[in-house]
């Protein structure tokens, strides 16, 4: 399984995010710059986190005009996985691959600190390592994570069962303590958490390590096993 790290002018998490699946995971995995990179040979796309192009306009507003976010939209199209970190998360709702909106933090302050979450969903490609109603620990770091989506949206995501992490201790005012959601075919993943920053006991949690193993574990039983 071959993961592609796609880095953004103003990206600052992509080093983590590359450091935790090639180095840490021991996994196959490249770490590209937007404007030249060609998605074809990979099977599992990671945005990370960070402040592309500044933030400006909205935050991943941008980035998501891009050339390659044609391409992350054909490669989901696929099923195949697509993870969005923080300004990754940002991203994939600008996008439209996610629904929904990343505001404000409702204290109006970049705030960065560790978070328990409650694993809400585990039958996804992402999670099946973790017990659902399971708590695990992870980092935030982000000024807008405050996830805000209208009502009938909202009554999709908990009828779809694509609420996947929420907060213990809501930080940032998101909608139904919402720090991560699926898109209704369970490919796509957005979180405001960072599991890349939590995959060593040194990092202060390994809880993020089995979002990435879930991904190994459920690409080679679909794609390796059945070959
Ligand atoms: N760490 C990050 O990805 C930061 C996300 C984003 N730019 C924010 O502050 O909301």
């Amino acid at each position: 399984m071959k993961f592609a790290v796609i880095a953004f002018p103003g990206s600052n998490c992509d080093r983590d995010m590359y450091r935790a699946v090639a180095n840490v995971l021991g996994a196959d995995a490249d770490l590209l710059w937007y404007e030249t990179a060609n998605l074809n040979n990979y099977d599992a796309i990671l945005l990370p986190g960070g402040f592309s192009y500044g933030d400006y306009l909205r935050t991943g507003a941008i980035a998501a005009t891009s050339n390659v976010m044609q391409q992350v939209k054909k490669h989901a199209a696929k099923g195949r996985p697509v993870l969005g970190v923080c300004n990754g998360f940002q991203i994939l709702t600008e996008s439209a691959l996610l629904p929904g909106a990343l505001l404000r933090n409702k204290n109006l302050s970049f705030m960065c600190h560790q978070e328990v979450l409650t694993v809400k969903n585990n039958q996804t490609m992402f999670t099946t390592a973790y017990s659902e109603g399971e708590t695990i620990q992870l980092p935030i770091a982000h000024g807008e994570g405050n996830y805000y989506c209208d009502e009938a949206t909202l009554q999709e995501l908990i009828e779809h069962k694509q609420i996947v992490f929420t907060y213990q201790n809501n930080p940032n005012g998101s909608i139904e303590n919402i720090a991560g959601i699926v898109n209704r075919e369970r490919n796509v993943l957005g979180m405001m958490p960072h599991p890349e920053r939590a995959v060593e006991q040194l990092l202060g949690s390994a809880d993020g390590l089995r979002l990435f193993q879930s991904l190994i574990h459920n690409w080679r039983e679909t794609y390796v096993a059945n070959a």
